[in-house]
């Protein structure tokens, strides 16, 4: 068991996501002033432990501190509850209520999709939670099924939305860990994805995401590469299943729409789907009926959406995804979102996100430096470099590490490989991390390095293969039974074998047979013999002819 702080005790996980792991925790003490909730010596609870790239950001921490009273006020029945948070050298946590039950997601893989009426009533009260939040200026930014947990009240299903900016804390340009995205592809608003500014209504997009899974039990952008997840939302409209009442659909059509600008409010959409959820029941009554009906009248957009704070550099706008970007960007904005030309301009996926530059401004001969990347730029640059690292390349059979045989080798073992692979290597292939084992490094012709890492080395011949190395001499095998190797230890051990086998024969013989009595008696060993081969042939003889007059006798 791991303190974390002086108050509290981890004891088993009991989950891991993107940022962190979630811990069942137990309170030691009970907690200062600067706690939400004192609690109790001996309560359980739950720490979220927020992985060690994100504690060790400057940033994050920063964050975490000023955002602290934020979280700690966050307090509605559909919220999970954050207690304390707790910074302790480099560990961040955040102590929460502890909910037992599932995850939504965790529920919908084992139970399937939920009825229309159940899906909306669900949902109505995430979107209360989100009210109250968004009511605050926070934003939650991650929503999706994973993070609506399930306690269990009066016999029934209480949804409860957790992980509250989490997301924020997390958008850290300043981390290595930029090249991840801190989202979900499948649940993120076409304005995040693109890089432009966010507001409130991206939790409605969520939201709307979250109301079609929980009705069709898969989200309507799914599948593919997250690049192309992120594409579908871009440039798709979702399909409507033929399970999905009209006024359901009215309501996830809103929530889905590409323009954050005509997304309902939180508040709103908690109304519209109590609506839709009275009107499209079996017992609905003609009034409920005509209400649902009408729902679309309900979805009125928030008139001022809390806005998400930038995180300098992390949705850069002039830094955006390729697709329709050009339809939805602002013309006026200094920066162009697609490159003003070169092939596939406008096309959709086929503008390279890592080639978008600003264009020349007027007066300016040179084109502008590159701006800082967006998250998304470099996750997809990242995945560029990891497959040229990994490309297929040629290689010689005798270097293939899965032929080779292993051969034991003295320290001193000549090398195994022509000696430019020996040269020591320039500072900074020192410094990449390993991509294979190091024995096993293939030859230059055939591995890859980036353009600054060529020159150092010596010219090469790319199209022949390196000479073979010549193969160490192999150990004669030794026999580890007669490591001395003395003559005829072998056919000395056979006698001995052979005589302990007699001993042991003659003893048995002794003991088992009637030859104790014969030689009581007297009897020479071959008069012996002959009394038995007598006796042998009378039973014979007496049983032939007890089997001969058999016959005779019927
Ligand atoms: N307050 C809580 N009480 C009980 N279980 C919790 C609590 N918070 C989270 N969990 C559980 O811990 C697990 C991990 O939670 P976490 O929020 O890290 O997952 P995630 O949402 O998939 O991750 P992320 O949002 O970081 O990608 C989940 O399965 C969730 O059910």
């Amino acid at each position: 068991m791991r303190p974390v702080g002086s108050k509290y005790l981890l004891e088993e996980p009991l989950g891991r996501g993107a940022t962190g792991t979630v811990w069942r925790a137990r309170q030691r003490e009970t907690a200062g002033a600067e706690a939400a909730v004192a609690g109790q010596p001996g309560e359980t609870v739950a720490i979220k432990v927020l992985k060690e790239e994100l504690a060790n950001d400057p940033d994050v921490v920063m964050r975490f501190l000023r955002e602290r009273s934020v979280l700690l006020r966050l307090t509605h029945p559909n919220i999970v509850r954050t207690r304390d948070l707790v910074v302790e050298g480099d560990l961040l946590a955040l102590v929460m209520d502890l909910v037992d039950g599932p995850d939504l997601h965790r529920y919908l893989r084992e139970n399937g999709p939920l009825t229309p009426v159940a899906a909306a009533l669900l949902t109505a009260q995430i979107a209360d939670a989100l009210a109250a939040s968004h009511a605050d200026g926070v934003v939650h930014r991650d929503l999706k099924p994973a993070n609506v947990l399930l306690a269990e009240r009066d016999g029934r299903m209480h949804p409860m939305l957790t992980d509250f900016g989490i997301a924020r804390l997390a958008d850290s340009p300043g981390l290595t860990r930029t090249h991840e995205f801190v989202g979900t592809p499948a649940y993120v608003a076409p304005e995040s994805a693109e890089g432009r500014p966010q507001t409130s209504a991206v939790d409605i997009y969520g939201a709307g995401i979250l109301l079609y899974e929980l009705v069709t039990g898969r989200p309507p952008f799914g599948g593919g590469t997250a690049l192309e997840v992120l594409h579908r939302h871009l440039s798709e409209e979702p399909r409507r299943p033929s399970t999905v009442p009209d006024p359901l659909w009215t309501v996830i059509e809103r929530c889905l729409s590409k323009d954050p600008d005509r997304r309902p409010s939180a508040e709103n959409l908690a109304r519209a789907l109590r609506t839709v959820a009275a009107g499209i029941g079996v017992h609905s009554t003609p009034a409920q009926i005509e209400a649902a009906d009408g729902v679309g009248a309900l979805l009125a957009p928030d008139p001022s959406p809390a806005a998400v704070p930038e995180a300098p550099g992390a949705a850069d706008p002039t830094q955006v995804l390729p697709g329709n970007a050009a339809a939805q960007y602002d013309p006026a904005a200094p920066t162009s979102v697609m490159p003003t030309s070169g092939p596939g301009r406008g096309a959709p996926g086929a503008a390279d996100p890592t080639a978008v530059m600003p264009p020349v401004p007027p007066g300016q001969d040179s084109p502008p430096q590159p701006q800082e990347p967006h998250p998304w730029q470099t996750q997809l640059r990242a995945a560029r470099d990891r497959n040229e690292q990994t490309q297929v390349q040629y290689l010689d059979p005798s270097q293939d590490p899965l032929r080779r045989r292993p051969q034991r080798q003295a320290p001193q073992q000549p090398p195994q490989y022509p000696p430019q692979h020996q040269q020591p290597r320039p500072p900074q292939h020192q410094q990449r991390p390993p991509q294979r084992p190091q024995p096993y490094a293939p030859p230059p012709p055939q591995q890859y390095y980036p353009p600054q890492h060529q020159q150092p080395h010596p010219p090469r011949q790319p199209q022949q293969p390196a000479p073979r190395p010549p193969r160490e001499p192999r150990q004669p095998r030794q026999r580890s039974a007669n490591p001395m190797r003395i003559p005829g230890l072998g056919c000395l051990k056979g006698c001995l074998f052979t005589i302990v086998l007699f001993i042991v024969a003659g003893w048995l013989i002794w003991e088992l047979t009637p030859l104790q009595d014969w030689v009581a008696q007297g009897k020479s060993y071959w008069q012996a013999i002959g009394d038995a081969v007598s006796t042998v042939s009378t039973w014979v003889s007496e049983l032939s002819g007890s089997t001969g007059n058999t016959p005779a006798g019927q």
